[in-house]
């Protein structure tokens, strides 16, 4: 069990029905539980020095039920809340969303010790849930499906397929599946394929043997071996050389691999997670990668929302971006004022989170009042209205430019007559927004 919230003593109140086991696994871990009827024992709230936090429990999602724990949650907005779903709580409804989004944290049945104690001690002294042990912060309705998702795949042992535009949070996602895992205590091994030279992709992955090829002085274990009983992360699976995908379907099939100049085959357990910027589809239509090991990876997937779609998720990583940067070094500012707030609404963050978190350490250093403005963070005009409205126009044209490419299967010429421009226009519209017809078709 992780360890417990420095809070003594400390109380859950189920808002539900908890289960003998879950009774069981509270009490093991040292916590109180108080059982209260959304409908009529809604008077809760700290005694004395206890720390309490609210669990909402949405399983069975009984309407009368909702309407309750829905009051609940406007009621107490200072309580920690937690929520507790299973696979029949209606998570697109629009009282559930609501409920979901002002609980710091959501777990799903059932439960795990082990994630229940790391989901209870995520809540900092002041109630607030900060982020799972990833790091991955964010309770927007796409990043709850995200989280439902990861738990539900780090319950099986099967490859996961990562897909999202760049600095979306793909490594931290995969961290995260890792870090919920059975395999949790053995190591997490992440590798850019991209990054890896060609003529060493294969010796770096699979290891080899003292003189396999000039300059090979020492035996090399590859990452795969060192990954043993863990998890490997392939970053950019896309860049990965033929010979390496032969290679790595080898490992996936049969659970073996051989170290080069060594024919011996060793048998290994490794989890494997693959990461891709780009369409890998369009990667096997045009030779580059194998469709055997496409099926390979692609057994269960995990779409990473980019930023933009993602609410109030974004003003939220803002301000703990902040507050982690104000830990380590002494700046002066301390938040973000309206029009900065309506800039990053407004905003299209092509290069997404990383693009955020370096936007506010940048506006940090740099800001001489307490609240950073569109300025500091480079977005625009101070007055938040030019901002927005420059955002908006430039987001209705790429829109437009993406639905009738999408309507013509990306067809310049038929397109170029849609939107009533030239077909030279229509390929600067699409460098302008960064979409690739390549990619596209
Ligand atoms: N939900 C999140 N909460 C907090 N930080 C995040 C979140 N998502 C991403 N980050 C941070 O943003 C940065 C980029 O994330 P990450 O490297 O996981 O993205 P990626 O999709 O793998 O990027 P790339 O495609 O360039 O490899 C990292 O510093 C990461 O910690």
């Amino acid at each position: 069990m992780a360890a417990l919230p420095k809070f003594n003593p400390h109380c859950v109140i189920w808002f539900g029905r908890p289960s003998p086991r879950e009774r069981d696994m509270l009490a093991a871990a040292g916590w109180r539980m108080r059982i209260a009827d959304p409908a009529r024992d809604i008077r809760v709230g700290m005694r004395g020095e206890d720390y309490v936090i609210g669990l909402v429990d949405l399983r069975g999602g009984e309407t009368s039920a909702l309407a309750a724990l829905e009051r609940l949650v406007t009621d107490h907005a200072d309580l920690p809340l937690l929520a507790l779903t299973s696979e029949d709580t209606p998570t697109e409804d629009a009282g559930v969303r609501r409920i979901l989004s002002a609980c710091g944290e959501r777990l799903v049945a059932p439960l795990n010790p082990q994630q229940f104690g790391q989901a209870l001690s995520s809540f900092d002294v002041d109630g607030t849930c900060m982020a799972d042990d990833s790091g991955m912060i964010g309770q927007s309705a796409p990043m709850l499906e995200v989280h439902g998702i990861l738990h539900r795949y780090s319950r099986v042992d099967l490859p996961v397929l990562i897909t999202g535009e760049t600095g979306t949070g793909k490594e931290l996602a995969a961290r995260a599946l890792h870090e919920r895992s059975s395999r949790h205590r053995a190591p997490f091994v992440a590798v850019n394929c991209g990054a890896l030279p060609p003529s060493l992709v294969q010796s770096e992955l699979f290891g080899h043997e003292r003189g396999a090829f000039t300059g090979a002085s020492a035996r090399r274990i590859g990452l795969f071996e060192s990954a043993d009983g863990g998890t490997l992360f392939l970053d950019e699976i896309g860049d990965l050389p033929l010979d390496a995908q032969t290679n790595l379907l080898r490992v996936l099939q049969e659970g073996t691999l051989e170290r080069i100049g060594n024919s011996h085959s060793l048998r290994i357990d490794v989890r494997v997670l693959a990461a891709t910027h780009v369409d890998l589809e369009q990667a096997v239509a045009s030779g580059r990668f194998r469709q055997d090991l496409y099926y390979r990876l692609d057994v269960l997937r995990v779409d990473m929302p980019p930023l933009r779609d993602r609410g109030d998720d974004i003003e939220l990583m803002a301000r703990r971006f902040l507050e982690a940067f104000r830990e380590h070094h002494a700046v002066t500012a301390r938040g973000f004022n309206a029009a900065a707030r309506q800039a990053m609404r407004a905003h299209r963050w092509p290069g997404n989170v990383r693009e955020l978190l370096n936007r506010v350490r940048r506006a940090a250093v740099i800001a001489e009042q307490p609240l950073i403005g569109p300025a500091e963070l480079q977005l625009g005009k101070d007055d938040g209205t030019g901002a927005g409205l420059d955002h908006a126009r430039e987001h209705a044209e790429r829109e437009a430019v993406l639905s009738v490419l999408r309507e013509t299967g990306c067809n310049v010429s038929a397109s170029a007559r849609r939107l009533r421009v030239s077909r030279v226009t229509m390929y600067r519209l699409c460098r302008k927004h960064r979409l690739s017809l390549a990619e596209m078709r």
